[in-house]
């Protein structure tokens, strides 16, 4: 890997802490780092090169997913970070920094390849990237590459004005914009198992799928974060960005070795073949809830409006149901079924795959008890791929009863989804990060629903907190014959895992 100097914008804050200082580590443990690594934090405490490694380390031992530290390894891994203290709209910092970096690239004869990673609120976006380029920062002689969080834009003429803005010091080949989901373990494990086997991709059509549920269900509420969230819900949150890549990544048909631009032409392709929304037909297609309150493992929470900081009366979404059709040879006639929310029963982050039933269809079944062939991803909080299949129970005479078979378990100690995106944004591979045209894609397909809510077209259910949301979001699926999988199954009901391949 090329020697890098790592500027991260945002050193001080949350999630430098929580996420990407035990990701570092972790890579560094699994010597997944350059040879040659610098990491310089910013921000505007007053932080000695000192205090700032205390916060690492603390970080490191608070948040890593390794239990036991390696000392000796933490202590050279720390080596890697300084300090320094840089005002975001102040271009004379830039400047200092500049000075900085180019030393200690001429001091140990390295190549200027630098990575700007932005941990900071998106209102500091246009700036940082805008003082990069005035400061001559980024216009050194090796690579330079934008690492970005959320949220990108607030709706589809804010995200263009952003990127637009970007695109002035970077190129789109140099911007990385994170979206945790492409990181986790269990998707990139799903697209190689779809990738390598045969059997699989033959099924990936409409002649086979009969529907695809995905589903990210959260147990917390808005937190600490009602400032942010009051303003942008689940629509903005989750589902214009995280369920919607999730979508893309189930939809597309890649082979082994497709590389990033593969992968963006036909991620690409599906949001072109997304049958689009009318403004005026969105209360067909989605559900819009909001939690009250109720019960999460006996214990009672508030409602959303109760919540610290949620303005009275908010009619924030933060629960959204959606059907969405993908008008391609391949998917025509199948309904991706969509929902994510707070405050619900369980946390569960899953993609199940619904196989056609043709005996069923056919006629041919007598009885109707087999259950359908399901494939099913777990992503959190567990991590497995498993495959539903009937089986012959206790006689021949008896009907069919279902079996699950683990085909990929989670095997306990998986890189989490930081590591793999950061890993990757140090090799420079997009693979797993949003390009521009699916951002602006999925803002544009979720406008008109932005637009309903604004003129409250859609109904606003409200759901007790502790549920599987609202009964509108199951009437979704059941309008058309289906159910979500997995709600409220009794643990005495749960599919046997007959076996691990
Ligand atoms: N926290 C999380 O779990 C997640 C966060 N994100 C995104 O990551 C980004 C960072 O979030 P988070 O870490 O929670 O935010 P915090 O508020 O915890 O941290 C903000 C950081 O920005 C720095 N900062 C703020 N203003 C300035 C300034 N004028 N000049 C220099 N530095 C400044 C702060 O440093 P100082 O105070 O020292 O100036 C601090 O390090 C946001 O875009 C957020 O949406 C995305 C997903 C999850
Ligand atoms: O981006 C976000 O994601 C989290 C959920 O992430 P997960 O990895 O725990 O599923 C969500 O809580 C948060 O509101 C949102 O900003």
């Amino acid at each position: 890997m090329e020697p890098t100097t790592f500027v991260l914008f945002g050193a001080t804050g949350d999630l430098a802490k929580r996420k990407i200082y035990p990701a570092l580590f972790n890579l560094f443990i699994d010597d997944k780092l350059p040879a040659s690594f610098a990491l310089i934090g910013l921000g505007r405490r007053d932080w000695s090169d000192d205090k700032f490694r205390g916060n690492i380390e603390q970080s490191i031992r608070d948040f890593s997913r390794r239990k036991a530290v390696n000392e000796s390894k933490l202590a050279a891994f720390l080596q890697a970070f300084s300090y320094s203290v840089l005002d975001i709209g102040n271009l004379e910092d830039y400047a200092k920094l500049l000075g900085r970096i180019e030393s200690r690239e001429q001091k140990l004869g390295l190549a200027p390849n630098r990575l700007f990673y932005l941990s900071v609120g998106p209102e500091y976006f246009e700036t940082i990237a805008e003082n990069i380029q005035e400061s001559g920062l980024g216009s050194a002689n090796g690579w330079k590459r934008l690492v970005i969080e959320k949220p990108f834009g607030h709706d589809l003429q804010t995200a263009r004005g952003l990127n637009a803005m970007l695109g002035k010091a970077f190129a789109e080949e140099e911007i990385f914009r994170i979206d945790h989901y492409l990181g986790k373990p269990m998707l990139q494990r799903f697209k190689v198992l779809q990738q390598s086997n045969p059997i699989i991709q033959t099924l990936w059509t409409n002649r086979s799928i009969a529907n695809v549920q995905i589903t990210a269900n959260e147990t917390v509420g808005v937190e600490e974060r009602a400032g942010y969230y009051d303003h942008v819900g689940a629509l903005r949150d989750m589902f214009q960005n995280h369920m919607l890549q999730l979508l893309m990544m189930t939809a597309i048909r890649t082979s082994t070795g497709s590389d990033a631009e593969v992968v963006r032409f036909k991620k690409k392709h599906i949001m072109e073949a997304l049958e689009p929304l009318q403004k005026a037909d969105v209360a067909n297609s989605i559900v819009r809830g909001q939690y009250g309150s109720g019960y999460l493992q006996g214990q009672p929470v508030n409602g959303y409006t109760s919540e610290p900081g949620i303005a009275e009366g908010s009619m924030n979404d933060t629960f959204i149901a959606a059907k969405l059709s993908i008008d391609d040879s391949f998917w025509r006639g199948v309904p991706f079924y969509i929902r994510t929310g707070k405050r619900l029963k369980e946390k569960s982050t899953r993609i199940v795959i619904e196989f056609k039933e043709p005996l069923k269809q056919s006629s041919v079944s007598e009885d109707g008890a087999a259950e359908p062939n399901l494939l099913v991803i777990e992503m959190s909080p567990g991590e497995s791929i498993s495959l539903q299949l009937n089986t012959m129970g206790a006689s021949v005479k008896e009907a069919s009863k279902p079996i699950c078979i683990d085909i990929d378990p989670g095997q306990g100690d998986l890189p989490e989804a930081y590591e793999n995106l950061i890993h990757d944004a140090l090799l420079g591979d997009g693979t797993y990060f949003a390009h521009w045209d699916e951002v602006e894609a999925s803002w544009a397909w979720v406008q008109p629903i932005l637009e309903a809510y604004e003129e409250n077209s859609v109904p606003l259910h409200t759901y007790a907190a502790g549920t599987y949301g609202p009964a509108e979001a199951d009437e979704l699926l059941a309008r058309d014959g289906y159910h979500w999988w997995f709600d409220a199954v009794e643990p005495a009901k749960q599919l046997t895992v007959a076996a691990q391949l």
